[in-house]
């Protein structure tokens, strides 16, 4: 835990609605930069960290949470099994709709879902840019029908309008609690874990059979700069001196390959210039060390 002044507030936030009624929008406009964005895997995760925001007063950790829809198969219930029993546990669920457009069946799924659970809903009526003012009321009455709501909050999360209130609001629902993570902390997507592959699999490539395969990579840092720049700084982890030196090869001139083809392939996948430092260091027993890293505060589990 890191430094808590008295009276700080921490907690957990989710947030769910059906897809394309700007949730991602909603979140990068909420931590105040752009979190990158990717695919979305199927997640069994409960509590995947999406993104924190830190205040001098509080911290909110908004959650992922797998999507919330009608069930078509096992694999589905499961997924919203895992959705739902997420929601239980956090201090706040945002329900994100489409200002523009009555209740359709998908809301009126996730409203039917939402009524079991205890904890706090807000109704986030989110593209009110959209509509004329008046319409705005009416449009809640709607929602007020489905379910009972501890907050309705409109928002844009397009031009960020209301997005201070809704921030202040959640705060009023948190319990006092510790900063959990450090301020400068944005993200913990799973691009981590997909950079570390990348990075695995080049130095695999170019070394040849002279590296084993349980070559270990850790992403340890990955922070976006004012100028739009992602710093990512990693870690490859060898069994022996000797492969150290193979990875680093005459000159440092492997390693620089190695970072030089990695930083190609994240600077595609995030879409953004990558400055990328990389480490090499020899761990004996680096398996187990995996396991203390993992563990290390960057994923809470249950
Ligand atoms: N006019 C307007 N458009 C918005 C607003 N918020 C989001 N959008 C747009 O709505 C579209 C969907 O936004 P996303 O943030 O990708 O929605 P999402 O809910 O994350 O979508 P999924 O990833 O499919 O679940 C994008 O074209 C956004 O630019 C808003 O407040 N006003």
């Amino acid at each position: 835990m890191l430094n808590t002044p008295e009276g700080y507030r921490s907690g957990f936030v989710a947030l769910v609605g059906r897809p394309n009624v700007g949730k991602s929008t909603l979140l990068n406009k909420l931590v105040g930069q752009k979190v990158a964005i990717m695919s979305d895997k199927p997640q069994t995760t409960r509590h995947k960290i999406h993104s924190v925001l830190t205040r001098n007063d509080a911290q909110m950790v908004f959650l992922d949470t797998p999507g919330i829809h009608k069930p078509r198969h096992k694999l589905g219930e499961y997924m919203v099994d895992v959705a739902l029993g997420a929601l239980k546990e956090v201090d706040v669920a945002l329900f994100l709709v489409e200002a523009s457009e009555a209740p359709g069946p998908g809301d009126q799924y996730i409203a039917e879902q939402l009524k079991g659970i205890k904890t706090p809903v807000f109704l986030m009526l989110n593209k009110v840019d959209l509509i004329q003012r008046e319409a705005v009321l009416e449009r809640i009455l709607q929602y007020k029908d489905l379910l009972p709501f501890a907050e309705v909050i409109p928002v844009s999360a397009l031009a960020g309008e209301n997005v201070e209130r809704l921030i202040d609001t959640i705060i009023k629902y948190l319990p006092e609690g510790p900063q959990y993570y450090p301020a400068d902390m944005v993200t913990d997507r799973p691009e981590r874990f997909i950079m570390a592959e990348i990075i695995r699999e080049k130095v695999l490539h170019l070394t040849s059979e002279e590296i084993p395969h349980s070559v270990a990579v850790v992403v340890e840092q990955i922070k976006e700069r004012n100028n739009g720049v992602v710093a990512v700084s990693a870690v490859i982890y060898t069994e022996r001196d000797s492969q150290k030196a193979i990875l680093i090869g005459k000159g440092g001139n492997m390693l620089k390959e190695v970072g030089r083809r990695s930083r190609e392939e994240i600077e595609n996948l995030l879409g953004s210039k990558v400055f990328l430092e990389l480490w090499v260091k020899v761990k004996k027993d680096w398996r187990n060390k995996m396991t203390d890293i993992r563990n290390f505060g960057f994923t809470k589990e249950d």
